[in-house]
């Protein structure tokens, strides 16, 4: 299983501890607009570390972005494996589209 898959599993077993003990569990009782809150802070500083920090601070920003995005999309009950399909299914998409204007 990659890292995504696995850190969506340990954000699922996590959502129901005690938000004392768990940041996960701390976010999802704070309710779906501090996680959406959360998230776009979290892009935020990554695009900040991308025009004015270094690798390493846009390393560790992409990381919080990544983390954050799979705790809404699990208090939204939508699994990754739907992202991942969008993703596959645009792949298709560009490439047709890529013939398309090649053909042109
Ligand atoms: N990957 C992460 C992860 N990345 C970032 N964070 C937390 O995200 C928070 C972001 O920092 P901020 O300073 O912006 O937020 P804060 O001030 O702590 O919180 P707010 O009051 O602003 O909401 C920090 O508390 C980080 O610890 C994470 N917390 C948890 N995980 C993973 O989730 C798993 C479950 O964590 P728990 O729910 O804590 O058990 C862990 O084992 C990790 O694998």
């Amino acid at each position: 299983m990659d890292t995504l898959a696995r850190l969506e599993q340990i954000i699922a077993a996590r959502r129901g501890a005690s938000p004392d003990s768990s940041y996960v569990a701390k976010l999802n009782a704070a309710g779906l607009p501090k996680i959406a809150q959360k998230l776009g802070e979290e892009a935020t500083e990554a695009v900040i570390a991308a025009l004015s920090g270094s690798r390493q601070e846009l390393v560790g920003e992409s990381a919080d972005v990544l983390f954050h995005l799979l705790v809404l999309l699990g208090a939204k009950d939508i699994p990754l494996a739907d992202v991942l399909a969008e993703l596959d299914r645009r792949e298709g998409v560009s490439g047709l589209d890529e013939k398309a204007s090649r053909s042109e």
